[in-house]
């Protein structure tokens, strides 16, 4: 059960799931992709009528072309010249301005078509348990939502409406070549399976070489959130590694630009060999055109009118031989899209789950069993209550599964076997949403975001009043710090809040648990020693916190120990020992054992 959903929720890194790679009509339903542009239907409509009615005017030129040759000039007649001229100039400005149109509807389209998407994506991507996040890396969940995203564009303009107008161009330019002399059309069109061989070849390499370049880049922008990330950043100064980032970085800079090189290359030869085809029809449409002048079967104009239309048609059949490619690119975006917007939460309300607006905050966990991976326990038979305003604590070795423990409660994840209980109600029987409003947790990484004091606290709750949050600060010990800040509590602080210091921020986050008053209150103390005096104060904090709550603490602080009413000590996924303090000790077992290296040494406490 589990292990297909945490299948379902881990995006595929490489393979189908792969930049630039290909995908079928069969694994990517293209009624799906229809859907997408469903609500632009009128639009889309327009652009093609557009499209073809640039396409029709383009075919003209070339007959009024042939008008100026072959019977004004000679007869000379300035009037009719001068209206053909006029023509001339008159036709590419209009279909230049439908063109325009067109362009900006297909942006437009585009455009919409993204924000519904990223809209869609979000809201999904909102909904996933932290499996999803811990499982992915950040970096590629942007690039989906942003990258990703931007390349639907590339797809409207590129793929849907260019092959189009490329279909109609193609086909009308055809007809009339047929219709003016249907051998000479055939001579000038016998030569496009020529290239049809090459332009596949070309289309294949310049594939591959786009699909590698995006990796690469993908790679960078991975490599470079991290690296300048605060944290990667520290890092990398602690362990002195700048000169080794440096060289890692130069070859992927480099592999980037080889790249771009080969493919620049690639599309210049392309377009040599397209370029081919063009005076080759042109030789073919003279020698034939010209000795059917010769025996007066044609026109001088008839031949001019000859080659510009032919000239119409070879640019847009060699984008069309290579229309299985974008097509290809084209339904890998979207592949990669769908997989996003079809990952299911794994953390749901059942359909019976009632809002809970009161709660006592009884607390208890029967029989929880939880694996990360299947067949992998982290957590085993682990049952135990908390009554209203308790405190439980928990210890144990690294790994023992407590962080594991204290993440159910608050339905970071849900347990595999067992049920964890609010007020006697199995936590999936309560709305998620009111769940978590009766919880505040307050972790070891006390995140902030890049934001003022102000909004960092009101992230609790959006509407407490600037007395409420000074409240919060004064019971949390960090009013007098924020206050004395020349700019209060609009002060910013710093992506994760790095211009504050460990203790402070400690501080602002328990103010902002403090904040949202739940009734439950999990917390996992922080392990890095403070000085005395700024422990002093995070401890008064946290005794403020937690007094009548419920709580669940992951213990650090020998303080903790001996104040809570019941201590559980984890050990490979199961509760080893349980009891107070003095009770534990006297078992002289593995509390005792941790007792005397964890507590006994910590700084400043009693
Ligand atoms: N997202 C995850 N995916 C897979 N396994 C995980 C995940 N998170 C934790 N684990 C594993 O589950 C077990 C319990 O981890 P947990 O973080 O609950 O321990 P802990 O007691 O809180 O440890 P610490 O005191 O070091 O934080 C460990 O073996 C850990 O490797």
């Amino acid at each position: 059960m589990r292990d297909s959903s945490m299948r379902g929720i881990v995006p595929s890194g490489g393979g189908r799931g792969e930049r630039g790679g290909k995908a079928s009509f069969k694994e990517v339903s293209l009624l799906r992709i229809l859907r997408l542009f469903r609500p632009y239907a009128g639009q889309m409509t327009a652009i093609l009528a557009l499209a073809l009615g640039g396409a029709v005017i383009g075919l003209i030129p070339p007959l009024v072309m042939r008008e100026a040759i072959d019977h004004a000039i000679p007869r000379g007649e300035l009037s009719g010249l001068l209206g053909l001229v006029g023509l001339m100039v008159a036709l590419p400005v209009i279909s230049g301005m439908l063109g325009l149109w067109q362009n900006h509807l297909n942006t437009k389209v585009g455009q919409a078509v993204m924000r519904d998407i990223r809209g869609s994506l979000f809201r999904n991507l909102q909904r996933q348990s932290m499996a999803f996040f811990t499982a992915s890396r950040s970096g590629e969940v942007i690039q989906r939502l942003t990258g990703d995203v931007q390349a639907v564009q590339n797809v409207v303009t590129n793929t849907v409406v260019s092959s189009i107008t490329q279909i109609v161009i193609v086909v009308t330019t055809l007809a009339i070549l047929f219709s003016l002399d249907w051998r000479l059309a055939l001579l000038s069109t016998i030569i496009l399976p020529l290239f049809v061989l090459p332009v596949r070849k070309v289309g294949n390499v310049r594939r591959k070489l786009r699909g590698e370049t995006q990796k690469v880049r993908g790679e960078m922008s991975t490599l470079l959130g991290e690296i300048f990330g605060v944290s990667g950043a520290l890092l990398t100064r602690i362990f002195g590694r700048e000169v080794q980032q440096e060289r890692e970085f130069e070859t992927m800079n480099q592999q980037v630009m080889d790249l771009e090189l080969r493919l620049n290359l690639v599309g210049r030869w392309f377009g040599l060999l397209l370029g081919l085809l063009g005076p080759l029809g042109t030789a073919l449409i003279f020698l034939y055109g010209g000795y059917a002048v010769m025996n007066g079967t044609m026109t001088i104009g008839g031949i001019v009118a000859f080659t510009a239309y032919v000239g119409r048609l070879y640019g847009p059949v060699g984008t069309l031989l290579n229309l299985h490619v974008e097509v290809a690119t084209a339904l890998g975006v979207f592949q990669r899209l769908f997989e996003y917007e079809d990952l299911k939460p794994d953390v749901t309300d059942r359909p019976n789950a009632a809002a809970m607006r009161e709660v006592a905050g009884h607390i208890a966990y029967r029989d929880v069993t939880f694996a990360y991976v299947a067949g992998k326990e982290a957590l085993r038979g682990i049952s135990f209550e908390a009554r209203p305003g308790e405190t439980v604590a928990l210890v144990g070795p690294s790994g023992a599964g407590k962080s594991t423990l204290i993440s159910l409660m608050a339905r970071l994840y849900d347990p595999t076997g067992g049920s964890v209980e609010l007020d006697g109600r199995d936590l999936r029987d309560i709305r998620l949403e009111s769940l978590r409003s009766h919880i505040a947790y307050v972790t070891q990484e006390s995140f902030l975001f890049h934001a003022t004091i102000a909004e960092n606290l009101r992230f609790a709750r959006s509407d407490a009043s600037q007395e409420e949050l000074e409240e919060a600060c004064r019971r949390a010990y960090i009013h007098d710090f924020i206050a004395a800040l020349p700019r209060g509590y609009d002060t910013a602080v710093g992506e994760r809040g790095h211009r504050l210091s460990g203790g402070e921020r400690q501080r602002l986050a328990i103010a902002r648990a403090m904040l949202k008053n739940p009734r439950i209150l999990i917390l996992d103390e922080a392990t890095s020693h403070l000085d005395s005096e700024s422990e002093a104060y995070v401890q008064a904090a946290l005794e403020e916190l937690m007094r009548e709550r419920t709580t669940l603490v992951i213990a650090h602080r020998l303080s903790t120990v001996l104040t809570a009413d019941r201590i559980l000590v984890l050990d490979g996924g199961r509760i080893v020992e349980r009891g107070t303090h003095s009770q534990l000790l006297a078992l002289n077992g593995l509390y005792a054992r941790l007792y005397r290296t964890q507590f006994e040494r910590v700084p400043g406490e009693r």
